[in-house]
């Protein structure tokens, strides 16, 4: 693994009941890269995003982020490491403000609101980090201060990100935004973590073209920026400008990876969308 290697994944394998949904891939992205996983519906892309963010656990292989190995990790865990993800869905919740979504994923990284947070995990000492954490809610000490202030700035540099659609909504609860809005929110959510690895599932699905294309500007400048990027997405136009590498899946495993170019060429390709009448959204490959 060479050190520009961020993310490593060996013989990554998942089934469910018999049905090989990941068999046995291996791929990396490296640091700055924006690596996506194209292929037709059930290839196995989700379910590979799910176990590089510890959503779900793999029956063989390994995961290894910035020389750690964590596909036995929890997805709380993995965040701590560095990677930020999005959902196919997007998911928001519905009656915090934009503000309080993009607020919640720092938890994890409140240090000064949560001394002791060690002990939480010990029965008869859990006491403990509660009342310090109570005490620092209602009193607080200046490390605290300090600590609020700073998420403050964080939450408030992600609503400039998208200062033209969010600004004006930021104490507005989620489940009065556009499906737009919510999903920038998701990715502002992931940002604030500033994560190693972003990683983002069909992050302009159900979104028109002035939308996507919006995403895409934003895509470009977090690449610009060299934000790391492990991208799933069915709009090849948008995948073809942002990636540096493409991998194509179909059946749960890889069977083409290489830059754009060279994939849109790929036999095997234009077989698994075009060939099985498969395509997706009639997207010429060729
Ligand atoms: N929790 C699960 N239980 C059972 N089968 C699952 C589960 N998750 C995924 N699968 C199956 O694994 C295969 C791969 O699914 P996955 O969602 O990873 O594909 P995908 O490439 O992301 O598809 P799409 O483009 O439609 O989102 C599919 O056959 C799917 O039905």
């Amino acid at each position: 693994m060479s050190a520009d290697t961020l993310l490593s994944v060996q013989k990554l394998e998942r089934h469910f009941d018999g049905l090989k949904a990941v068999d046995g891939i291996s791929f990396s992205v490296h640091r700055g890269e924006v690596v996506s996983i194209i292929g037709p519906n059930g290839s196995g892309k989700t379910t590979t995003l799910n176990l590089v963010t510890g959503a779900i656990r793999p029956n063989g292989g390994t995961i290894t982020l910035d020389g750690e190995r964590i596909e036995r990790a929890d997805s709380a865990r993995i965040a701590e490491h560095g990677i930020a993800r999005t959902f196919q869905n997007g998911r928001v919740f519905a009656t915090l403000s934009v503000a309080d979504n993009i607020e919640v994923g720092l938890h994890t990284t409140l240090r000064a609101h949560r001394p002791f947070r060690r002990l939480s995990n010990l029965f008869l000492l859990r006491w403990i980090p509660l009342l310090a954490e109570l005490y620092i809610a209602i009193v607080g000490t200046p490390a605290s201060r300090r600590e609020r202030a700073a998420i403050d700035a964080v939450v408030e540099s992600e609503i400039d990100r998208f200062e033209a659609r969010l600004g004006r909504r930021r104490d507005d609860p989620a489940y009065s935004l556009s499906y737009a809005n919510r999903r920038r929110t998701e990715i502002a959510r992931a940002l604030a973590l500033e994560p190693k690895l972003l990683v983002l599932d069909e992050p302009t699905a159900g979104m028109n073209q002035s939308e996507t294309a919006e995403v895409l500007a934003q895509l470009l400048e977090l690449k610009a920026a060299g934000q790391s990027i492990l991208l799933v997405e069915h709009k090849l136009d948008l995948v073809m400008t942002v990636s540096d590498r493409v991998i194509v899946m179909d059946g749960g495993r890889i069977i083409a990876e290489g830059r754009p170019d060279d994939v849109r060429r790929d036999t095997a390709v234009v077989e698994a969308y075009l060939g099985r009448r498969r395509g997706l959204g009639g997207v010429d490959l060729a």
